[in-house]
């Protein structure tokens, strides 16, 4: 059943913009939406789904080909999905359409792509309007920094000795920082290269102004009134310059700031006015010199990067290479100019009459800029809609570029615009959440409705998932033996022990607790982190783990790019062998020598000579492979492979292997991927796969999962535990940068500047979000535990003081607790 919500924003014919809580199903209602446009008779390539990853898309075209499969297959579920996304009972011919979906998707394919992938296709379309090489390669992530390094390193050596001034600010440069801070900060311009406007010529601050050295006569006072031994200790440093050590130790603390109190003894009023004057002084020179030393850094940095960056663009251009933000920036250029606006728009507007976002709040500002200018593509026409769904409490992807205030920005923009030309527009709250216990939901509630910067609405449990969990421990006594990291771990490993040990049940699963249903989360890879992972697995445990393997060496890979190869050649007798050998035919190196006689029969290949063999299981292995074959040359690189990794013959022969789905996912991933690019087949796909040495992260599906809260964004568990609150992700930014006025580049790093001030303020808002997006995982049960205290320590201390009950201490008699645990449970 869907909520009344959910149907509304099912409805085709207006533009739909939803604010969705964790678990809401956003991604739930975005395929049903699809759904229904299909059965109002939209051509499935006029409707544009766009994902922030590739994985998000790959997952989304599953389930949605999982539906339509469904639907095709069963009468009965065509029939309740039907009622469900119609609002009411559908019409026969509705009925015999849908059930036709799913071969006519296979036939046309969805766009269900990354906004990357659909600015490519653009690109391609308009290459020559783009002023752009038709046949542009993509310089990937990973390609695009070994460029960047590559580039960076002719530039600080081979060239360098070219420019006096260039060699002059890498000199400068390198007595001030060390070549790590060099290169990263060098990559984070690069990294907003497209988004900063970075001055050639920043104004050079004024001139420092030296502080005076103290008046001779007042020093002579203060000796004589302190006296000779205790001047000659403690006064000895302000007879030099204000730039020696011992004159600035005099007046500051190690860590530069101002001292509180100048001298231990009381000295006449006058005096201490003058030290006060002098620490004044030293305190503005030293300001000033912090202000010459950030400006002269910033032109060299400016500097170094300008070069590096000439010679990066210069090879692309050279190779006809474009880099991710290209895709986005061309596409801009593109659609804004006015010479080919006309001939553009008119065949995008014939092309595309639906857009669907997904995770709309981790989008970046250039990236709605694309959206926007598409919008106006429609110039107001009724039958064009856009569907976004996003959820700004889950916006944790700031160090990528994504912009809240962007967010509400581009929201406010579509309202206007569709106010202008009077297209129906909802903005819609998604509030029930399908996932979490009401438990959760009321101490989530709790801990976020006063945040301001959160725009927060209350969630609520749907009526059957009423209960549910919340416990609080406190915070542990560290001075016993142990550190307080591995106290915790040990008693969190003791705890799971116990619960799977009594066999305690779990409602919303219906059965007993296992592995699998824990997720531990954490802010980041830490030493905390390990230390939880090592203690479950001396303990016995299995913990999903993640190890960097190399694709194409995977035997899986291996067998897959032999079929193909015979796929593509029927006369490769060694790819078919290859395959014939695999897990797919299992065929013993003793049978293949049997067979293996036909050359003496006069017959030239393998293929010929097994499909001339009648006996079985000879007979049903051809028939298998034939059939293959057909589809192998009816459908698009994609379309096979989505089609065959889900045949009964491979799910059976593969499906009990160790990380067969996450091979075929990643397969799926780069296949989804790389068939955006029109024109390239399976040729150009093998090559690419055999050149390039993708790794990815295998992961063991079983097991209790300890992840970081960025990596368990869209996932769920019965049961959360979050050991440290006290989390802390702010990293300090040696460069901010400003959206009020023009962007620019602020190295400087007071604390009082209003730049860095904004930059803090943006980054703990977004600690507020990654704590909700971790409680917001847990379905029924909610534990938490901290190190320290902290703000998100207090906030569910304040709502399970509020909501729960006090439980006396009793998991460990160890360990020293002055506070009760606290639990609210229903
Ligand atoms: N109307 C509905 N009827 C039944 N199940 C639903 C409905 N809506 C959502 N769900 C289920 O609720 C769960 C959460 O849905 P989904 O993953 O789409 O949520 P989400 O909002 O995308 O989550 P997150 O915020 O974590 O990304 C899924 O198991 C989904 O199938």
């Amino acid at each position: 059943m869907l909520t009344q919500t959910q149907y509304t924003a099912l409805n085709p014919h207006r533009h739909i913009w939803v604010h969705a809580c964790a678990g809401t199903g956003k991604t739930f209602i975005l395929i049903y939406r699809i759904l229904r446009l299909l059965l109002e008779g939209v051509r499935p390539e006029r409707i544009v789904a766009l994902t922030f990853t590739q994985h998000a898309g790959k997952e989304m075209t599953q389930r949605l080909y999982s539906l339509l499969e469904e639907i095709m297959r069963s009468s009965y579920r065509c029939k309740t999905v039907l009622t469900m996304c119609l609002g009411g009972p559908a019409h026969p011919h509705q009925i015999s359409y849908a059930q036709k979906l799913w071969s006519e998707i296979l036939d046309t394919s969805l766009n269900i792509q990354t906004l990357h992938s659909f600015c490519q296709n653009i690109l391609q379309t308009f290459s020559l309007e783009a002023g752009i090489i038709g046949n542009f390669k993509i310089l990937d992530e990973n390609q695009g920094v070994s460029l960047w390094n590559q580039q960076q390193e002719w530039v600080c050596s081979a060239a360098y000795p070219a420019s006096v001034e260039l060699q002059s600010a890498l000199v400068r440069l390198a007595t001030r920082y060390t070549l790590h801070q060099i290169t990263s900060h060098l990559q984070f311009l690069w990294n907003r290269s497209k988004e900063v406007i970075f001055p050639t010529k920043h104004p050079k601050p004024s001139e420092l102004s030296p502080p005076a050295l103290l008046c001779p006569r007042v020093l002579a006072q203060l000796t004589e009134y302190l006296g000779e031994e205790y001047s000659v200790s403690h006064l000895k440093g302000l007879e030099l310059s204000w730039d020696r050590p011992e004159y600035r130790a005099f007046f500051l603390t190690q860590k530069g700031t101002p001292r509180k109190k100048l001298l231990s003894v009381k000295v006449p009023e006058h005096l201490k006015q003058w030290l006060e004057f002098a620490q004044h002084d030293l305190k503005t020179a030293l300001y000033q010199e912090r202000h010459i030393h950030a400006w002269q850094d910033t032109q060299d940095f400016c500097h170094l990067f300008s070069e590096i960056y000439s010679h990066y663009h210069q090879y692309k251009v050279e190779n006809g290479f474009l880099d991710f933000s290209d895709l986005i920036y061309k596409t801009i250029e593109l659609l804004e100019d006015k010479r080919h606006m006309g001939w553009v728009f008119s065949q995008l507007d014939r092309k595309i009459h639906h857009i669907l976002v997904d995770e709309a709040q981790d989008t970046s500002p250039a990236q709605w800029k694309v959206l926007e200018l598409l919008s106006e593509v429609w110039n107001g026409q009724h039958n064009k809609t856009l569907f976004v769904v996003g959820d700004p409490k889950q916006s944790i992807y700031g160090f990528q570029g994504a912009d809240l205030e962007q967010f509400y920005e581009a929201k406010n923009f579509f309202q206007s615009h569709a106010q202008y030309h009077e297209i129906p527009f909802d903005l819609l709250d998604l509030t029930h959440s399908f996932r979490s216990y009401s438990c959760i939901l009321n101490v989530v509630n709790e801990v976020f409705q006063k945040d301001t910067c959160m725009d927060f609405k209350p969630h609520t449990a749907l009526p059957y998932q009423q209960g549910g969990m919340v416990e609080l421990l406190p915070i542990l006594d560290s001075s016993v033996k142990k550190s307080s990291k591995i106290l915790l771990a040990k008693l969190w490993v003791r705890r799971i022990r116990q619960w799977i040990e009594k066999k305690e049940i779990l409602r919303c699963t219906g059965s007993v607790i296992k592995e699998d249903d824990i997720l531990i989360l954490m802010s980041k890879r830490c030493s905390l982190y390990e230390t939880f992972s090592q203690e479950l697995i001396s303990q016995g445990f299995f913990v999903r783990e993640t190890c960097t393997t190399v694709l194409k060496d995977t035997i899986l890979v291996q067998d897959i790019l032999a079929l193909i190869y015979w796929l593509l050649n029927s006369y490769d007798d060694w790819s078919l062998v290859h395959v014939l050998k695999s897990p797919l035919f299992g065929i013993s190196e003793k049978d293949l020598l049997s067979i293996f006689s036909f050359k003496s029969f006069g017959i030239k290949n393998l293929w010929t000579y097994l499909r001339s063999l009648q006996t079985e299981p000879w007979a049903l292995y051809v028939k298998t492979l034939e059939h293959w074959k057909n589809f192998f040359f009816e459908s698009t690189p994609f379309q096979f492979m989505q089609w065959w990794i889900y045949t009964p013959w491979v799910q059976k022969r593969y499906g009990a292997w160790p990380d067969t789905a996450q091979i075929l996912d990643k397969v799926l991933a780069l296949l989804f991927s790389f068939c955006q690019e029109q024109g390239k087949g399976w040729m150009q796909w093998i090559e690419m796969l055999s050149l390039v040495s993708l790794t990815f992260k295998q992961k063991t599906e079983k097991g209790i999962g300890v992840l970081t809260i960025h990596g368990s964004k869209g996932l769920q568990a019965p049961i959360v535990i979050i050991p440290d609150l006290s989390m802390e992700i702010r990293s300090k930014d040696y460069f901010t940068y400003t959206k009020d006025g023009p962007w620019k580049l602020n190295i400087l790093q007071e604390d009082e500047d209003p730049w860095n001030l904004r930059h803090i303020e943006k980054q703990s808002q977004e600690e507020r979000r990654i704590l909700y997006v971790a409680m917001t995982r847990a379905q029924e049960r909610l534990y938490c535990s901290s190190l320290k205290n902290s703000q998100p320590y207090q906030d569910v201390k304040n709502a399970l003081s509020k909501l729960g009950k006090q439980i006396p201490w009793s998991l460990d008699s160890e360990i020293n607790v002055t506070e009760p645990i606290l639990r609210y449970e229903e």
